[in-house]
């Protein structure tokens, strides 16, 4: 039996797929399996009994990775699984900041018992009229799941399309749009585009990257998008170009206090992955990955430890052990193995930066003793026997 704990709401399609060997426990330190989506892991105590972290969504900067991987804690998020919610969201704030939507909606529900409304709208729609976003340019910077659909839906809406990504992975260039143009530096982008768009991850190299420089390099009455974190965009810096109306809109999935109110600012509460359809990806994705690493130990999508899979475990007993990224860790688990006359029928080592996995498939059941020594060996943080 294994057990596991949601610190926000995960849907139901994906929980449903835990069979009745896993049970829902309300005691997050007791459990096996963490599921969570934007609540903050940090400076929270983690149960001695934590396997692995699933975070049922794209960004991790609400777990402290590094801390549970010296844990041996496997943290995993959905790549992917919500970025269509946001794509549509993205689309929508572009089409917001241009056509004044906001404005005229509330003009209509200020004046909904007025008897001649109709005729009175015909009047004051001059106060509310926009632009099209066909024909102008639009820079995405980062071309990850999200900035590729982004970047791609805007050229099918006639739009001009810059993009910036210099880790950019041959899977999402693939999929990008032949049309967009290959924007090599990011004064490139900032001075020939309309509309821009950020979609990195939060990271010491990209957080403030949108200050008041960056603004500074940007046409007069661009229109700024942030679905990405709040802290991508230096929020003084941004209060003032909106107030010095260098920038016309900035719309951003995330509150921040004093900006809501700041002319120009559309704000959303976090929306961005809030439908039907992202919930279910992410919940669907975030459980199969965590049944497959407590049942077969394999690793897939992890942000802190490298992607591993030998299959299913089959008739095999088989050790898992999450260490460090030295040398001669394999020949120290083999020896000790070998010392027991313990064959090794599969076995696989992966690493990714500092920590590393070893998955081995043994023909004859380990004992403690040898548990014991595999786990004293230096550097190893967990070691777990399937059996
Ligand atoms: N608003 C929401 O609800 C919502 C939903 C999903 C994701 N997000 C945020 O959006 C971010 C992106 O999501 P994704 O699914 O596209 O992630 P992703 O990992 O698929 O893509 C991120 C891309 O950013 C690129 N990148 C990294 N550093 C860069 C830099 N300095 N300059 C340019 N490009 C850089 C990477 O190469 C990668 O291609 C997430 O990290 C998360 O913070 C928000
Ligand atoms: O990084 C993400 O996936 C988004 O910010 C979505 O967060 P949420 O799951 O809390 O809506």
């Amino acid at each position: 039996m294994f057990t596991y704990h949601c610190l926000n709401p995960i849907a139901e399609v994906g929980l449903s797929r835990f069979s009745s060997d896993y049970a829902h426990i309300d005691e997050p330190e007791k459990a096996e399996a963490i599921l969570v989506r934007s609540a903050s892991l940090h400076g929270k105590e983690f149960g001695e009994h934590l396997l692995s972290i699933a975070r049922a969504g794209a960004g991790v900067n609400n777990i402290p990775l590094d801390e549970c991987a010296s844990k041996g804690i496997v943290v995993f998020n959905t790549p992917g699984a919500n970025a269509n919610g946001v794509k549509e969201l993205v689309i929508a704030g572009m089409l917001l900041a241009s056509r004044d939507i906001i404005g005229g909606v509330d003009w209509v529900h200020d004046h909904e018992e007025d008897g001649n409304i109709a005729g009175a709208a015909e009047k004051a729609k001059a106060a509310f009229a926009g632009r099209e976003i066909e024909g102008k340019k639009l820079g995405v910077i980062g071309l990850g799941a999200i900035g590729v659909l982004v970047a791609n839906a805007a050229t099918h809406l006639g739009m001009d399309v810059y993009g910036y990504d210099p880790y950019v992975s041959v899977d999402s260039a693939w999929r990008l749009s032949r049309s967009i143009h290959h924007a090599t530096t990011l004064d490139e982008l900032y001075k020939e585009c309309d509309y821009i768009s950020v979609h990195v991850p939060a990271l010491e190299s990209t957080i403030g990257m949108i200050d008041k420089n960056a603004i500074s390099l940007m046409k007069k009455d661009v229109v700024v998008l942030n679905f990405s974190r709040d802290t991508l965009v230096n929020g003084e810096d941004m209060v003032d170009a909106l107030v010095a109306g260098k920038v016309k809109h900035y719309v951003t999935d995330f509150p921040i206090p004093g900006i809501a109110g700041v002319k120009g600012a559309i704000v959303i509460p976090h929306l961005g992955a809030s439908t039907e359809e992202s919930e279910d990806n992410c919940a669907k994705m975030a459980v199969k990955q965590t049944i497959d690493y407590l049942e077969n130990g394999n690793i897939k999508n992890s942000v802190n430890y490298p992607d591993c899979d030998m299959g299913r475990r089959g008739e095999h007993v088989r050790i898992a052990l999450l260490h460090e990224n030295i040398p001669n860790m394999l020949g120290r688990f083999t020896k000790i193995l070998g010392d027991h006359c313990i064959n090794i029928a599969d076995l696989a080592n992966k690493s990714k930066g500092g920590y590393a996995y070893t998955l081995m498939d043994v023909d004859s059941d380990i004992s403690e003793e040898v548990i014991d020594q595999l786990r004293s060996v230096e550097c190893v943080k967990k070691i777990r026997v399937l059996r």
